[in-house]
């Protein structure tokens, strides 16, 4: 096997200052391509000293034109290098060079919860039950870290090797800095946006990372989430009005149609909160993580 010379376009050389104040340089070879979100395109990246393997999302300088892109990339970075729990996506660092900025991040190997909905169409009870514990406990630690994510989505939600949930994309996130402070920027996904950040009357906090664990609940039981439409101002209209259903051809108990109406609650401060939310009949009995086979099919119904 030859290995690319250096010039190829498939080594990334990050050029560093050690503690003496030596220039060094750390290599890495390119290698697939992940997928893209937003300004940022994702690739593996492997560290040719270590052999460790990374998430590497790489922003061109030139897609940071505008001061508002900037500050967000800037926002993401201080947000998510804060963190640092077992269901929150491993930030491990970021570096840029003439034309790039790269940020490695854990590789979680079984992709996102988006592409395991797709490839199953739905989800079985338990298993939204076993990945919703772990989406709560990562929750949990960002609200004591006093961060909203405000894009949960299960786009953003990524499965390691193990099976475990990680909480990644902390591209739209906000830092509450004192009790009872609103936020006013329009942002998220147009299908698991809370309404009062549509109204944008009162503006909104915490509360708009539990109506998405609504939709993301929805979305695993049922294959769809609950207000998508063809037209996203037709999707507004019906989240502003909280008009949605239960598809009646799917089977799913009363517990979890109870635990998702608790959360798609118009009002932010009727939302089963995270101190009450491991109480709900919806969450009594669930696996610690499910098994690999059911990333292509169900669990058995032992
Ligand atoms: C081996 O690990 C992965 C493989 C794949 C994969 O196979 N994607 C293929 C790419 C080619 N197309 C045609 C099919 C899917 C996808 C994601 C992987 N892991 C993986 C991807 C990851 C992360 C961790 N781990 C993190 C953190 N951020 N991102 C990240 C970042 C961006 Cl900007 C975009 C995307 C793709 C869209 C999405 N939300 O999944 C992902």
């Amino acid at each position: 096997v030859d290995l690319p010379s250096p010039i190829d376009s498939q080594i990334v050389i990050e050029t560093y200052t050690d503690s003496t104040g030596t220039e060094c340089q750390k290599r890495y070879r390119k290698g697939n391509f992940l997928g893209k979100g937003g300004f940022a395109k994702c690739y593996e990246l492997t560290d040719l000293e270590s052999n460790i393997k990374y998430a590497a999302k790489w922003i061109t300088k030139a897609s940071l034109s505008k001061p508002r892109a900037k500050q967000k990339l800037k926002s993401e970075i201080q947000i998510h290098r804060s963190l640092e729990h077992q269901h929150v996506v491993k930030f491990h660092h970021h570096f840029e060079d003439k034309y790039n900025i790269y940020i490695l991040l854990e590789i979680c190997k079984n992709k996102s919860l988006n592409d395991l909905v797709k490839r199953r169409k739905r989800l079985k009870e338990v298993e939204a039950k076993c990945y919703i514990a772990q989406i709560i406990s990562g929750m949990k630690y960002m609200n004591n870290r006093n961060v909203i994510h405000r894009d949960l989505k299960l786009g953003n939600l990524f499965l390691n090797e193990k099976m475990e949930v990680k909480i990644g994309d902390f591209g739209l996130a906000a830092k509450v800095v004192f009790d009872g402070e609103k936020k006013r920027t329009i942002c998220g996904t147009p299908n698991y946006i809370a309404p009062e950040v549509l109204s944008s009357r009162v503006g909104h906090s915490y509360e708009v990372d539990l109506w998405s664990l609504g939709v993301i609940t929805f979305t695993m039981l049922f294959g769809r989430p609950p207000f998508e439409t063809r037209d996203v101002k037709l999707t507004y209209r019906k989240i502003k009005s909280n008009n949605y259903s239960f598809p009646s051809h799917v089977i799913v108990s009363d517990e979890s149609k109870d635990f998702i109406k608790s959360l798609l609650k118009t009002d932010p401060k009727s939302r089963l909160g995270l101190d009450k939310i491991m109480d709900h009949e919806f969450l009594q009995n669930y696996p610690e993580l499910l098994p690999a086979s059911t990333l292509s099919c169900p669990p058995s119904r032992s």
